[in-house]
C-alpha cells in the first residue's frame, strides 16, 4: 500500500531494449524513488543515463519502442483514490490514464503540436478525449486553461496555429494540454532546454506557480543542477541506468554525497564552488550547450 501522500512509487523498475548483436541493453536498472501529493521530484544525469526511458515508462510509452518492463512496479494513485501498479495495466486501461492522471511535456513543443490545427481545437481535443463534453465547454476549458499558463491574449491565441507562436509560448501550450484534464502528475521531460535563458526562467516560474495554484505533482527531467535548484523540491541522481543518490534539493546541494552529484554541481559554474573540484576528473561530463532560439517572444 502506498502511504497516504504518496501520488506514485516506482519499486525496483527494469528496463531493457532488445540489442540483436549484443546482450540486451538494461537502460533503468533497479529503479526506486515516490513523490508525494504537490511535490517536485527532479531526475537528473548526463545524456543516456537513463531519465527519458524512466519517464516514458511510467507512462507505459517505452513498450511501443521495443522495451520491455522486466522488473517492478509502478504504483500510482489515481484522483479517485484507487491504488493500480501501471505494469499490470493493460494498454486500453493506461491509454485512459494519459492525460487524465499522468501527463508528459516533452522537449520540442513543435514536434508535439499539430502544425495544421489551431491551439484551441489542439487543447479541446484533449478534453473531450477524455470527457463528455460539447465543442462550446471543451472551447471554454482551453480558454481557461491558456489562461492558466499565463498565455496572454488567450481569446486570439486559441485561433492560432503552431507557427504563429513564439518557442516560449508553444511550450506553455504543450503545459495547457497536459493540465487540461487536470491530472495528479505532470511529467516535463527537459521542457526548457531548446529555449533560451530568459524564457526557460518563465517558463520554470510557471511551472512553479501551478503546482502552488493545482497542487499537481511534478517529475522534471533535466541534466541541468541550475534548473535543479529553482524547481526541485527533492532529487534523484541517475548514472548509467541507476539511481545514486536521492535527496532534498538542500541537502543534494550542500551536502552532496555521491562523487557524480558533485561532478554534476560542479559543472553548473555558478553552483560549483558549493562542490568538491576534484569531481569531474572521475566522472567527465558532456557539456551541454542549449539550443539558442531566436525567436522572441510575442505578446
Ligand atoms: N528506443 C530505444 N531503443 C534502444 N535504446 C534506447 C532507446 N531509447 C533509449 N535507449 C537507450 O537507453 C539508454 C537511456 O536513454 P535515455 O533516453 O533514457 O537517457 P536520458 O538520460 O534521458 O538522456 P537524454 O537526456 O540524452 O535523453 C541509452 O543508452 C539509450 O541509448
Amino acid at each position: 500500500m502506498l502511504p497516504d501522500d504518496v501520488i506514485l512509487a516506482v519499486e525496483d523498475l527494469e528496463v531493457s531494449f532488445a540489442n540483436q548483436a549484443q546482450k540486451p541493453l538494461r537502460a533503468v536498472r533497479g529503479v526506486s524513488f515516490n513523490i508525494a501529493r504537490g511535490e517536485t521530484l527532479a531526475l537528473v544525469g548526463e545524456s543516456g543515463s537513463g531519465k527519458s526511458v524512466t519517464a516514458m515508462t511510467v507512462m507505459r510509452l517505452t513498450e511501443h519502442d521495443g522495451a520491455r518492463i522486466t522488473a517492478g512496479r509502478i504504483m500510482m494513485r489515481l484522483k479517485n483514490g484507487q491504488v493500480i501498479d501501471l505494469v499490470k495495466l493493460p494498454e486500453k486501461h493506461v491509454e485512459k490514464l494519459r492525460g487524465s492522471e499522468i501527463s508528459i511535456v516533452f522537449q520540442d513543443p513543435m514536434s508535439s503540436l499539430n502544425p495544421v490545427f489551431t491551439v484551441g481545437d489542439q487543447i479541446a481535443e484533449a478534453v473531450t478525449h477524455h470527457q463528455n463534453k460539447t465543442k462550446s465547454e471543451a472551447r471554454a476549458i482551453a480558454l481557461n486553461v491558456l489562461k492558466l499558463v499565463r498565455v496572454p491574449d488567450a481569446i486570439r491565441r486559441l485561433d492560432q496555429y503552431p507557427h504563429q507562436l513564439s518557442g516560449g509560448m508553444r511550450q506553455r501550450v504543450m503545459i495547457a494540454i497536459a493540465l487540461a484534464c487536470r491530472p495528479s502528475l505532470m511529467i516535463l521531460d527537459e521542457p526548457t532546454t531548446a529555449l533560451d535563458v530568459t524564457i526557460q526562467a518563465q517558463i520554470l516560474d510557471l511551472v512553479r506557480a501551478l503546482q502552488t495554484e493545482i497542487g499537481m505533482s511534478v517529475l522534471f527531467i533535466t541534466h541541468d543542477m541550475g534548473v535543479v535548484a529553482e524547481i526541485a523540491d527533492r532529487v534523484c541522481v541517475m548514472l548509467k541506468g541507476e539511481i545514486v543518490e536521492t535527496n532534498s534539493v538542500h541537502e543534494i546541494f550542500s551536502n552532496p554525497k555521491h562523487a557524480y552529484t558533485r561532478a554534476l554541481i560542479s559543472a553548473v559554474p555558478r553552483l560549483g564552488s558549493m562542490a568538491d573540484r576534484d569531481a569531474p576528473e572521475k566522472f567527465p561530463l558532456v557539456v551541454y550547450e542549449p539550443a539558442r532560439s531566436p525567436v522572441k517572444e510575442i505578446g
